[in-house]
């Protein structure tokens, strides 16, 4: 769901600049680093990429030769895992949901809660290691004995924002070599030093947290402050079937973010391994691009959401066209003559005007952020399976937002997911107004997915999943009363079996083991079903 993160900076078009100028010291350790890193001329030749540095980008990767959809590019396992920052505590083995309560397993040695006894993360490297117990156990005061039921969000989210910068740390003094390649990362901190909230929050709550209450006295604030850097700039956000947890990977960090990127991921739920694959056909020199933002959030929240944690104003195609590649996604009703639309008169100013294309209405662009800071908050607060909840979302924001806005699109998509899979609504049970419902749900957002996220993306599949059962539905029962033809009807059939092959062909891309998968295997299920 879009706009959970909290903005710690002023929002300013400056940043390309600031980029730049980002310390000499930044830029000779880039230039080491580029060396160091660069594979020789036999692997580059292998490789389906290589390393490039650009004025804007720093280093990327750029295909070495034209790439066709569905190329794996990087399969890699993560130098560094942790959990997530947020106030979910999580099994420090695995990264599953756990509770609080007096019942919880807990490490007998550092009584952080774990999942059970048996988890697979247990003294393994990437999960709960004896290193990382052992340090913890000689803190039990400070660390897990905090965990109780008691603390709040914040304080269990302060706990836990702690433990992937500590295993960075602990890299540092007993594996150097895997440290060093976390090390060549881009941390920003020059600028980040310039942002006296964001720098304060890392004092206050990290180093200050790490050297006096957990007694981690010989850490260096620098040093400190350099991982938190290098954490918010390149972690990956993973994790399958309810785990979550942040990574580090060693290659496919160096991929440079686009708002329609043309690579897709995803990870193994047991060994937490990134596969990188493009998602559209790359031409030769390309760059390959990925999304480090939500795909499907409007251009005002992405840029900020960049600048904030990446520390760069995205100015790619899409965030320069103020309709978004005709998507429209960001587009409100205009409150004045309520027929125009409003948009970002230069998107790519972030505190610039937004305009009404019939009338002379203006809004300015904090108005604008307060506005969907409210609907947003409204929408976060429909239970994921409440339809009545989300069809009401529609109708009480449709004369705000235009038909496209993410904030729509975003309840129409969770309402595509659960119009068939919800006691009382399922396939059987429903009207065909809302079998109906479901299939033009799905086709809306298809359409858009069509432009943002195209090819073969795990977005794509979901929804062609989704959208296959209303229509195989609704042909059959109109056939059978005789309101369609057969060769209509045939044609409806084709149409299924088009979804279901596109659906089958990426969801099986996804680790064995995750819902995706399993999605992919139910469409060549019924493929098969059906003789194709
Ligand atoms: C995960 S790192 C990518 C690797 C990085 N370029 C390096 O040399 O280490 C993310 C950083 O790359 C740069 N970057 C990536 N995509 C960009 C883009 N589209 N525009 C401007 N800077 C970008 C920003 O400095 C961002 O903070």
């Amino acid at each position: 769901m879009p706009g959970r993160k909290k903005n710690h900076h002023k929002n300013n078009n400056n940043s390309r600049a600031r980029h730049q100028r980002g310390g000499q010291q930044s830029k000779d350790k880039q230039e080491q680093q580029d060396k160091e890193q660069s594979p020789s001329p036999t692997e580059e030749k292998e490789l389906p990429y290589r390393v490039e540095h650009s004025d804007i980008y720093g280093r990327y990767l750029v295909a070495n030769r034209q790439l066709e959809a569905g190329e794996t590019l990087i399969r890699e396992e993560p130098l560094a895992i942790g959990p997530c920052v947020s106030g979910d505590p999580v099994c420090l083995g695995c990264y599953h949901p756990v509770s609080l309560k007096a019942d919880q397993y807990r490490c007998p040695g550092c009584a952080w809660p774990l999942c059970g006894s048996t988890c697979a993360g247990l003294k393994h490297r990437h999960g709960h290691t004896e290193t990382e117990c052992q340090l913890y156990a000689e803190r039990r005061a400070v660390a897990g004995e905090l965990l109780t039921e008691r603390a709040g969000p914040a304080e269990v989210r302060d706990l836990y924002e702690l433990v992937m910068i500590v295993r960075i740390l602990l890299l540092r003094q007993h594996d150097p070599e895997q440290f060093a390649l976390i090390a060549r990362m881009e941390s920003h901190t020059e600028e980040r030093r310039q942002n006296a909230v964001l720098w304060r929050h890392y004092e206050e709550k990290v180093v200050q947290r790490l050297r006096v209450t957990w007694q981690l006295e010989d850490l260096e604030a620098e040093q400190v402050h350099e991982v938190c850097g290098i954490l918010d700039v390149n972690c990956f956000e993973i994790g399958q079937n309810g785990a979550k947890a942040r990574t580090l990977y060693p290659s496919a960090f160096l991929l440079a973010h686009d708002c329609t990127p043309n690579t897709a991921h995803t990870d193994d739920p047991s060994s937490f391994e990134i596969l990188l694959r493009t998602s559209r056909r790359v031409r030769e020199r390309e760059a390959l691009t990925l999304s480090y933002a939500y795909t499907l959030q409007g251009t005002l929240k992405r840029r900020a959401f960049m600048h904030e944690g990446k520390l760069f104003w995205c100015c790619c195609r899409r965030c320069s066209d103020p309709r978004e590649l005709g998507t429209d996604c960001s587009a409100l009703v205009c409150a004045t003559c309520r027929t125009g639309s409003v948009r970002a008169v230069d998107p790519l100013q972030q505190t610039g005007d937004w305009a009404c294309d019939r009338c002379a209405h203006k809004m300015g662009a904090t108005e604008v952020e307060r506005q969907l800071d409210r609907i947003n908050n409204d929408l976060e607060d429909i239970d994921v399976h409440d339809i009545p909840g989300l069809e009401n979302f529609l109708l009480r924001y449709r004369d705000v937002l235009r038909p496209n806005h993410y904030l729509l699109l975003s309840a129409k998509y969770s309402l595509c997911q659960i119009y068939g899979r919800t006691e009382g609504y399922l396939l059987p049970q429903m009207s065909p107004e809302d079998i109906a419902r479901k299939e033009s749900y799905c086709r809306e957002f298809l359409e858009i997915v069509d432009v943002l996220d195209p090819g073969l993306t795990r977005l794509r599949g979901l929804i062609m999943y989704e959208l296959h059962a209303p229509v195989m539905v609704l042909a059959q029962s109109a056939f059978q009363s005789g309101q369609i033809s057969r060769q209509e009807f045939q044609r409806r059939l084709k149409e299924v079996v088009k979804l279901l092959q596109v659906s089958r062909d990426i969801l099986l891309m996804e680790p064995e083991g995750s819902t995706e998968n399993a999605m992919g295997q139910a469409a060549a299920d019924a493929l098969s079903k059906m003789g194709c």
